[in-house]
This record gives structure tokens, sequence and C-alpha cells, in this order.
């Protein structure tokens, strides 16, 4: 089996993920919020490209959560953070969400045959489950504005770190680049993301809790997978 790495959605070619398995990471912060909602007990999350799509699923158990700018929206119920997805908040209830750049990447893994949620907080659990299947896989690394990000590229290596460790699979140079790269600074990966560009915005905006949150590791064994319209445990 073989593991490929898509270093942004500007380099996803959807007709390669035919047959193939796909981790989508959006370390910052969309696949965190999912995997976050889910462990607490919300009955699916719904992506939505746009505003306009998530506001028409709004009833009373359908709560609206997602970001423009990495700001809340007008009118939902939440922001892009993941901490306020509490098991208060979304327990039984149902998540739309829409933000910049996971639910795209999510939207344009479409054709792979399972599309799991990765981040680093169940990042084993989501390397176990791709050796489980043992399939070709790709680990897509949404990015940030379609561009190459320091943040999901750690945690594609920190997923590809668990799955070599756990069996002998081969894997693409990029793959390999993020791996050494998660080796080289696994003692101080947020010293690492320091460099990227979407961290010293989120710091901008005073977003450190989130960016703290996320990259805590390994503290969730459910791994999110989109099946039929919506993601689900
Ligand atoms: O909320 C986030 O972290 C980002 C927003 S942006 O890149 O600053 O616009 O969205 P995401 O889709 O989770 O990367
Ligand atoms: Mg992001």
């Amino acid at each position: 089996m073989r593991i490929n790495l898509i270093p942004s959605i500007e380099y996803i070619k959807e007709e390669e993920m035919e047959g193939k398995n796909v981790v989508v990471i959006d370390v910052l912060r969309a696949t965190s919020v999912i995997t976050t909602a889910l462990y607490n007990g919300a009955s699916e999350v719904v992506t939505a490209v746009e505003i306009d799509e998530a506001l028409k699923y709004k009833d009373e158990n359908t709560l609206l959560g997602g970001e423009r700018r990495a700001l809340k929206i007008d009118g939902f119920d939440f922001s892009n953070s993941p901490i306020e997805y509490s098991r208060e908040a979304v327990f039984g209830k149902r998540i739309v969400l829409t933000t910049t750049n996971g639910t795209k990447a999510i939207n344009k893994s479409m054709r792979a045959e399972k599309i799991f949620i990765g981040c680093m907080m169940n990042g084993k659990a989501a390397a176990k489950k791709i050796i489980e299947y043992d399939k070709d896989a790709f680990i897509v690394c949404a990015g940030t504005y379609g561009k190459f990000s320091l943040d999901d590229f750690i945690c594609a290596g920190k997923i590809i770190n668990d799955a070599v460790e756990e069996k002998d699979v081969q894997i693409d140079d990029f793959a390999a680049a993020a791996l050494l790269s998660y080796r080289d600074n696994r003692d101080d990966v947020i010293s690492y993301v320091k460099n990227a560009y979407h961290y010293k915005y989120l710091i901008s905006i005073g977003l450190e809790d989130d960016i703290k949150y996320c990259f805590r590791e390994d503290v969730f064994d459910v791994v999110p997978e989109y099946r039929n319209g919506s993601i689900r445990l």
C-alpha cells in the first residue's frame, strides 16, 4: 500500500482519487472542529461551501458554524473555534459548517472511495484507519487559500509517522518531507507552526488558545467519515 500527500487544495486532481481512500486535514481549524463536535455528541456535520447554502439548513435541531477571515459569520451559532463545540452545546445536534479552506478540501475529495477527517487530535486513530483498509491513500492538506500551509503539512507528517510505525507502507516524496518535518519537530510542533502565515494571522486576532487546543496529539480515538452527504463517527 502507498500513501501520497497532496500539499494543498490547488494540487488536488479529483480524478486521481477514484478508488483511493483519503484523509482530509485542516488542522487550523475545520477538521479539528469536526472531530471535536462529533466526539462531543453532535449527530452529524454537514459541510456547505457558501454561507447562503448553510443558512438554508437552519432549523431547531441544526446549529450553524464556520468563519470568513477566521471570524464568526453573522447569524451563525458558532465561529470556527473548536473550543465552542462543547458537549453541552452540540450534543444531539446537527452542525452545518462553512469555512474558507477545510470544507472546500472535503468537497474536492468526493470522488475518493472513503473520506476520513484527520487532525492532530485524532492523528493516530486516522493512521490506523487507513492502514486497516490496506488500500492506497491520499493525505489531503487543505492549506490556506488554496496554498501550501505548514500547519497542515506537519499534521500530515504526524499521521504519516503513525502509519509507517504501524505498517511498512510506501510513501511519496511530499509524504517523506512531511514525515521528516514532523520527526524533527515533534517535541515542539507549535514552534514549527509559528512560521506559518495562518498561525500569525490567528495570533493577530487573539486565537492562541485555539492553536494550543488543535495541536494536542491523540486526545480523541475517533475518526469522522463522510458518507452520503454528511460526516459522522
Ligand atoms: O478559521 C480558520 O482557521 C480558517 C480561516 S482563514 O483561513 O483564516 O480564512 O478556516 P479553515 O477552513 O478552517 O482553514
Ligand atoms: Mg486551515
